[in-house]
Order: C-alpha cells, then structure tokens, then sequence
C-alpha cells in the first residue's frame, strides 16, 4: 500500500490579485525607501533563472506597530479580508495574519503581525518585535499626537532588531476623514520625520481602501528584493569559497 506524502504542493495557489509582475512605485519620491522604476537586474535575472534559493519558501515578517486606535488592525483587515469595521476593537497584546504572493514568478509569503497600541498591552506586545524585517509604524493623520508618538514606537521596535537589516515604513491611516487643507499640513511632517527616520512614508484609508493593496505590494515587493539579493550575495560569497579550497587543494 502507498502512503500519499504531502509536499508543498498541497498550498493551494497563490491568488491571482496576489501576483506582482512590476515593482510598485513609492508613495512619494521625498520619502521612498527606493525610487527605481523597475525590479533590480539582478533579482529579476536569479528570478527568471531560478536562482533564487530558499527565498521561495520565505516568510517574510512584518510588524505594525503605533498609537492605540490609529488603525492597524482596520489596515491589516482591509487587505487581508477586504472588509473594514467602523466599530473599535482594542488588539489585547499580538494577533497576525499570513499573506501569500508571488513575485515575478517566486512564491513569498509575509506574516504581518497586529500588535496592540494600549500602554496595558504593550509589554506582551513588544516581545513579539524580535526578528522583523519590516517595521510599519502608523498614525492617524487626523492626529499630530499620534504622528509625534511615531518616533517612540520606532526606538521601541528597534531594540529588539537590527537597525541596519530592516526596512521602514511610516503609515498615514483615515485619509478619508481630513480634508485636503489638513492633509497637506500634516503631511509635511511626515514626510519630514520620514526621511529623518529613512522610512517611507504612505498615506491611505482603511474604510475607502485608497492605496491600502498599493502600499502592501510595495512592503512585499522590497521585501522580495532585499532576500533575493541576500541569496544572491550567499551564493556568490560560496563559489569565491568553492574556488578557494580547490586551489589550497592542487597547492596553487
Ligand atoms: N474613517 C476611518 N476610520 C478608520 C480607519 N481606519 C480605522 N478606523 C477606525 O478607527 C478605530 C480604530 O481602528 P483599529 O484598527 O481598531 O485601531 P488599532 O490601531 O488597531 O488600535 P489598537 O488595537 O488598540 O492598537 C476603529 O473605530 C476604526 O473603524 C480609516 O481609514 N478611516
Ligand atoms: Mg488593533
């Protein structure tokens, strides 16, 4: 009798509003993490060659992290569930989500994790920070406190991570709610804190949906990136080694 294995191939697809064939373009080119047009030559020349390693079985962490009632879980839901809910519910300590993409022609997966903005639940929430190579911060941009609150919760994430391996984004949520003269205003001051910070900076509504799969295929698509050229550097770094031993060996 033959006994079924189960391989990766029980995943069902990834969805087809999940595949990312171009590099999405930043928010603003004041405050962008990057400001290529297009995927690096490199990474879309190991993708369409297959050399891309382990980054095909990849997941990718992300942390949301910001004032109370700013609108993380509101963010998260309205991409993952595309549903949006006006009541206020507190996150008490983490919750997370999985999003499986595929880019250009690589499956990649984030776990974005929901943390709690509550001073009571922050404690609990922290100790999940560990290990993220995406840090979103957000705020309210209705809301100049929560925007000056920005730089604390960045110190905060930062003290569980590598400052120089993760990538920044500063989230503006409920653009619905400001009206334009408002917005401009704050808006200087985010960008401002942005590049201060090397974040880039975004600005959406949940409840509209404005720029909320924008700015998730833009976290997913640097995020890509950056492993992709890790792998690369690997496996570079390991045929210098190759060529290395062989020559000790023939003592050349
Ligand atoms: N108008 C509008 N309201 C929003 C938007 N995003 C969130 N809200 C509302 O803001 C409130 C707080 O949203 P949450 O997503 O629960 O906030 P949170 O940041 O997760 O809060 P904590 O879990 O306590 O840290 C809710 O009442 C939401 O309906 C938005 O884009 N527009
Ligand atoms: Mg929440």
């Amino acid at each position: 009798m033959s006994v079924r294995v189960p391989s990766m191939s029980v995943l069902p697809p990834v969805r087809r509003d999940r595949v990312i064939a171009q590099l999405p373009q930043c928010y603003s080119k004041k405050a962008a993490v990057q400001t290529k047009d297009e995927f690096n030559f490199k990474v879309k020349t190991a993708c369409q060659e297959q050399r891309t390693g382990t980054v095909g079985f990849k997941i990718a962490k992300v942390i949301v992290v910001g004032d109370l009632a700013v609108g993380k879980t509101c963010l998260i839901n309205r991409f993952c569930k595309d549903a949006f809910d006006k009541n206020y519910k507190a996150t008490i300590g983490v919750d997370f989500e999985m999003e499986r993409f595929e880019v250009l022609g690589v499956p990649f997966s984030l776990q974005l994790w929901d943390t709690a903005g509550q001073e009571r639940f922050k404690c609990i929430a922290s100790t999940y920070y560990r290990g993220a190579q995406t840090i979103i911060i957000v705020f309210d941009v209705n809301d100049v406190a929560s925007l000056g609150h920005a730089r604390q919760w960045l110190e905060d994430a930062l003290k569980e991570n590598d400052p120089t391996n993760v990538q920044l984004f500063l989230v503006g949520t409920k653009k619905d709610l400001s009206s334009p003269a408002q917005y401009s205003q704050i808006e200087q001051d985010a960008t401002k804190l942005a590049e201060e910070i090397k974040a880039e900076y975004w600005a959406l509504s949940s409840l509209t949906g404005e720029n909320v799969k924008e700015f998730f295929f833009r976290v997913a698509s640097l995020a890509f990136e950056v492993n992709v050229l890790a792998e690369i550097e690997k496996s570079g770094s390991r045929h210098i080694g190759d060529v290395i031993s062989e020559c000790t060996a023939v003592h050349c």
